[in-house]
């Protein structure tokens, strides 16, 4: 049987903006109210996607969610036609305005926590959304995460859909963006690494005094509960509370793991001896390649900055490894000097490639972020909707229906205008027919 990593993008949606929301994320917050391309930043993801099909990856997408987000406005008390919930909640409340018209759906490795076949009880890929409770903006996201999600793994033999977590920062869970998977090949059951920001019921325990933690230890575990992991097969580690009080918002943002790799920061772990120690003694006695970088070499600061550690981490068909890293990488002296050294370190990881992706970048959104990764076999593959897999034909099919549909620059005021409402419903409602998904939104079930 052949093993994949499948990586599914998340497509941009249309009303992709810079509105300030997340606090903690440093990029959000100093870009708020820039003009977007929603357009541009379609393409930027579109073009990373094909890059990786092309490098003879299998390579998937996931469709955007619904925004300006009626229903949850709805919810909130504005009512009267759809153009006057628009009109007077962008009056009334600025803020929530904002909050249901962002296109946060985008990075898709927030999307949910997913566990391979190999690693589950009952031998299939299991999916649990991620609630995203500590952002008013992502918390609107896990409900149609999980209709997304079942209509792209609409088969219940290979594939297990789980409701996301209760609605609460006891279980703030931040879905794969905090998760790693380390494994010696795909298909055999690996150690699936599990990253928490503070505890949610011990508060003796250390957590970030500034900016918020927003994944609990709790979350962590009910998901791995949910999916039937083996504890043999678990490791829960504490992101270090000082790196969420300089930007890292999540665990993704400081470390990232492949296969037999851990690419980390010096700073990322709490007590990272006793994890690793942990780590290496659950995978075996195969070693595992632990690459740390010195604060020397690379600042926290640096690493924010450009998202050296929200690259991803691909193994190629030749068996060799790659980073997909964003072209801040390039840019910064401290990190390019970095990354050309890593390549000669004799480690897995063989070469650099270098994407644009800034309209993603400036809302705190790197190659990583953008990605969700599900490991399968060529049975669960066979399984998955083929209309949401990247060849020629679909990558050609998005990229016209981009021009069709989107603007090429956003900002607040075009978001209270009920026409982009319109064309967005319109767009979206032309994907679920491309990407044969089912009417997975609100406007869609009437
Ligand atoms: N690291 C990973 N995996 N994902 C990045 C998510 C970025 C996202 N930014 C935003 O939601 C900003 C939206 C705005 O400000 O308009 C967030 O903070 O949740």
């Amino acid at each position: 049987m052949k093993q994949f990593e499948v990586n599914f993008d998340g497509l941009v949606g249309p009303t992709h903006n810079y509105a300030g929301l997340s606090f903690g994320n440093v990029a959000s917050l100093n870009n708020a109210n820039a003009k977007s391309s929603p357009k541009q930043a379609a393409k930027q993801g579109l073009a990373k996607a094909k890059a990786l099909a092309d490098m003879g990856m299998v390579q998937g997408v996931l469709a955007p969610q619904e925004r300006p987000d009626i229903a949850a406005l709805r919810r909130l008390g504005f009512t009267g036609s759809d153009a006057r919930v628009l009109e007077s909640a962008a009056k009334q409340s600025r803020e929530i305005f904002l909050a249901c018209c962002s296109a946060s759906s985008m990075w898709t490795a927030n999307a949910a926590t997913v566990s391979p076949s190999a690693d589950t009880a009952d031998g299939r890929v299991h999916f649990t959304p991620a609630n995203l409770t500590n952002k008013f903006h992502r918390s609107l996201e896990p409900q149609v995460t999980g209709n997304i999600l079942r209509g792209t793994f609409a088969n219940e033999k290979h594939f297990a859909h789980h409701q996301h977590l209760p609605d609460n920062e006891h279980f703030g869970d931040e879905g794969a963006a905090n998760h790693t998977r380390l494994c010696s090949n795909y298909g055999q059951a690996g150690i699936e690494l599990f990253v928490y920001g503070r505890h949610a019921f011990d508060t003796s325990k250390p957590a970030p005094k500034k900016y918020p933690a927003r994944q609990t230890l709790e979350a962590c575990q009910a998901v791995a509960r949910l999916h039937g992991l083996d504890d043999d097969g678990v490791v829960y580690m504490q992101q270090n509370p000082d790196v969420i009080d300089q930007g890292v918002f999540h665990n993704d943002v400081i470390a990232v793991g492949n296969q037999n790799v851990l690419f980390f920061h010096e700073q990322a772990f709490y007590q990272k001896d006793a994890g690793f120690k942990e780590l290496q003694a659950k995978f075996g006695s195969e070693p595992l390649h632990f690459i740390e970088v010195p604060t020397a070499e690379v600042s926290v600061q640096d690493a924010v900055k450009t998202y050296l550690f929200n690259t991803q981490i691909i193994t190629l068909p030749s068996g060799d490894m790659t980073i997909i890293a964003p072209t801040e990488c390039q840019e910064n002296e401290a990190v390019k000097r970095y990354l050309d050294k890593l390549v000669t370190l004799g480690t897995p990881i063989k070469s650099v490639n270098f994407f644009d992706v800034k309209q993603s970048m400036r809302n705190g959104g790197g190659p990583a972020c953008l990605r969700l990764r599900v490991a399968m076999n060529d049975q669960e593959l066979a399984a998955v909707n083929q209309n949401t897999l990247i060849n020629d034909t679909q990558f050609a099919r998005l990229n016209a229906w981009v021009d069709k549909h989107y603007r090429d620059e956003l900002g607040e005021d075009d978001l209270r205008d009920p026409q982009l409402l319109i064309e967005s419903r319109t767009a979206l409602d032309e994907l679920t027919q491309i990407l044969k998904i089912g009417s997975v939104y609100p406007f869609q079930q009437g």
